[in-house]
């Protein structure tokens, strides 16, 4: 099913919402697992890791379910079916099929903020009145109409429909509250789609554009569904061991710490504790937060490793899995850690917990892997690199290697003479190798443009400095390796320039997808040259698809040039497309994409009705 969304439609339905359109630039939240994130009151280790005192008496969750406790489609996996949608404020959780009416009644699990009685919960927001958050705050406006005919392309077993506003998902009013002070006004395409999917309970692999709001997609319906779930028993094995309810994986510590301020603030005052762990940072510390309590734990996957050896974290009471950046998850690099972490530990199953994947961009070899940790998931892709929008304009100019620095100083003096380069223009410098990006650093200093620099040799704490620093305008510019290619959120970042293009195209899309986030505009700018060959296929077709303009002499290199790796046919307007599709799935010549009802034959002829991975793999190998 093919979908056209206007973000312009939606802005006539949200007149009831009376806060403006922005992105979250009030972000100020404390960056890692700070003790400022909590005074603690001290509380005797028996009752740590308990559901707050305040919570209604609630049946237990024993554990994963059996599979007869597996639900379809149409429920939460965590809550009490709910048959009549008027029955909610008698029970104490309920499923939701996504797409009711705001509700305010029916909250089982928690309200409030978790701080009672044991931690104080520090304003994320960074000021205690909620009704002056909303009117103070200057809106930043984000461009709707930008998003305008954005594609759609949903897939898989009756797919939930897209909501219009977030009034029409109940998401719960302490999360309502939150997602006003973070002054969103309405879904975005991503959201649109996602959060029904995820609330209806689904597994999803989800490719959206870069800077589309995905962190929130998968957040909401996690926050939500902790806060409407029955609180947890958690198992007495250790008293030092602890048992979040979710996990978010992300490939790089700055991405979780970000993962981290973002969820802290959507979950504010709903009862949910998030906590981050990640590693460069002293251990000691994030052992200490996890003490306190944690529902939701955002994590890369090396820390987390070692947290889950030295049993200080169970996986056990996993009810939510979140990949961010899945495609980079299950690449070469990580894919046995995430297998030990998903596969080999005490994670519930697939079809038992609920699994979740986004991403910009999804190859089909990596779809293929992913899908074993998917039950009877739906694939939903959403546009591309600002595809039909440009939001983003980029330039590919030919540069010998020698002259490479050169022109990058050609390009920063032409943006400080036009004004470009003022306090809140900043520009990410992408390079291969650290010893590369010191090497340009340093250059750009001598000649008189303030640079830092992130990459893997420098200290977490040096990396944290690059970052605020970059982030303030106090150091405009920012030479980074590809450690800094995915989800960071920089607002201003006006350009992009990728001074060494990288060897895969899907690398490139996240790069330049630092810039023109959230709506706004951006421009990036790659150095082309012989040594890129392989790339120019596959850069000529993103940039058509895109609206931009190519050079010429760059259409002759891609037609010399054989594709490879990063031709990706059929890929069309988005980062990826539901790998089903092409695979032996369709052997039964149904076309389960066609709407809802065709996919009762798609999974009658791939044989996993019943939502398991297993079915899923076997009907390929
Ligand atoms: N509904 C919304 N209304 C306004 N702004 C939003 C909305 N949802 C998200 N945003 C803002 O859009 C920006 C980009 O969001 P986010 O970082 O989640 O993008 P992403 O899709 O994960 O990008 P990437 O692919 O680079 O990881 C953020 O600043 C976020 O606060």
């Amino acid at each position: 099913m093919t979908t056209r969304t206007s973000w312009a439609d939606l802005a006539a339905n949200s007149a009831a919402e009376n806060v403006d359109v922005g992105s979250s630039s009030a972000s100020n939240g404390t960056v890692g697992t700070t003790s400022a994130a909590g005074r603690p009151v001290y509380v005797p280790p028996h009752l740590r890791n308990r559901p707050p005192s305040a919570d209604p008496p609630a049946p237990t969750y024993t554990g994963p379910a059996s599979s007869n406790d597996r639900p379809g489609y149409g429920g939460s996996r965590w809550a009490a079916p709910r048959n009549d949608r008027n029955d909610y404020n008698n029970r104490s959780g309920y499923g939701s099929g996504g797409g009711g009416g705001v509700r305010l009644g029916g909250w089982g699990g928690r309200s409030g903020g978790w701080d009672r009685g044991r931690d104080r919960e520090v304003n994320p927001f960074g000021n205690d009145d909620a009704e002056q958050t909303l009117s103070e705050q200057e809106s930043t406006g984000i461009n709707f109409d930008a998003y305008e005919d954005i594609p759609v392309e949903t897939s898989g077993d009756n797919v939930p429909p897209p909501v219009n506003t977030f009034a029409e998902i109940d998401l719960g009013e302490a999360l309502n509250l939150n997602i006003q002070r973070c002054k969103y006004v309405k879904p975005t395409p991503v959201q649109r789609h996602a959060i029904p999917i995820s609330l209806a309970g689904r597994d999803l692999m989800a490719c959206a554009q870069t800077g589309s709001g995905k962190t929130a997609a998968f957040c909401f319906p996690i926050i939500s569904g902790i806060m409407r779930g029955q609180a947890p028993q958690r198992p007495l094995r250790g008293a030092r061991t602890v048992y979040p309810l979710a996990l978010i994986l992300s490939p790089t510590r700055e991405l979780s710490m970000q993962i981290h301020e973002e969820a802290r603030k959507f979950s504010y005052q709903t009862g949910v504790k998030v906590v981050v762990a990640y590693g460069g940072a002293p251990i000691n510390q994030q052992l200490r937060e996890l003490e306190r309590g944690v529902d939701i734990l955002v994590a890369t996957p090396g820390r987390l490793v070692d947290l889950l050896e030295r049993a200080r974290v169970s996986l056990h009471m996993i009810r939510y899995l979140a990949l961010d950046e899945a495609d980079r998850m299950l690449d070469m690099g990580f894919e046995p850690q995430i297998r030990k972490i998903v596969e080999q530990m005490d994670m519930p199953l697939p079809g038992v917990r609920q699994t979740m994947l986004f991403s910009a961009t999804f190859p089909k070899e990596i779809q293929r892997l992913a899908s074993d940790f998917l039950a009877n998931y739906i694939f939903l892709a959403v546009g591309r690199v600002g595809s039909s929008t440009d939001l983003i304009v980029q330039r590919v100019e030919f540069v010998h290697e020698s002259d490479k620095r050169s022109h990058l100083m050609d390009l920063l003096h032409a943006q400080r003479a036009n004004g470009v380069h003022g306090k809140q223009a900043l520009t990410l410098v992408f390079v291969e190798t650290k010893k590369g990006a010191d090497s340009l650093e340093h250059w750009l200093c001598m000649n008189g443009f303030p640079a830092t620099t992130i990459h893997g040799d420098r200290t977490q704490q040096e990396r944290e400095q690059a970052l605020r620093s970059f982030k303030s305008g106090a150091t405009p510019i920012l030479v980074a390796t590809d450690v800094a290619a995915r989800g960071l959120d920089i607002p201003h970042v006006a350009h992009v320039v990728n001074f060494d293009l990288p060897n895969d195209i899907d690398d490139y899309v996240h790069r330049i997808g630092r810039t023109g986030r959230a709506g706004k505009t951006g421009l990036a700018t790659a150095f082309f040259n012989d040594n890129n060959a392989s790339l120019a296929r596959s850069l000529v077709d993103l940039m058509q698809e895109a609206n931009q303009e190519v050079p010429a002499w760059l259409t002759r290199h891609a037609a010399r040039s054989f594709g490879g790796r990063n031709r990706r046919p059929g890929g069309g307007r988005f980062g990826g497309r539901d790998f089903r599709r092409e695979s032996s799935f369709n052997r039964g010549g149904s076309d389960y994409y066609g709407g809802g009802n065709s996919a009762g034959s798609y999974a009658t002829s791939g044989g996993y009705g019943g939502g398991y991975g297993a079915g899923i793999s076997s009907a390929w190998d």
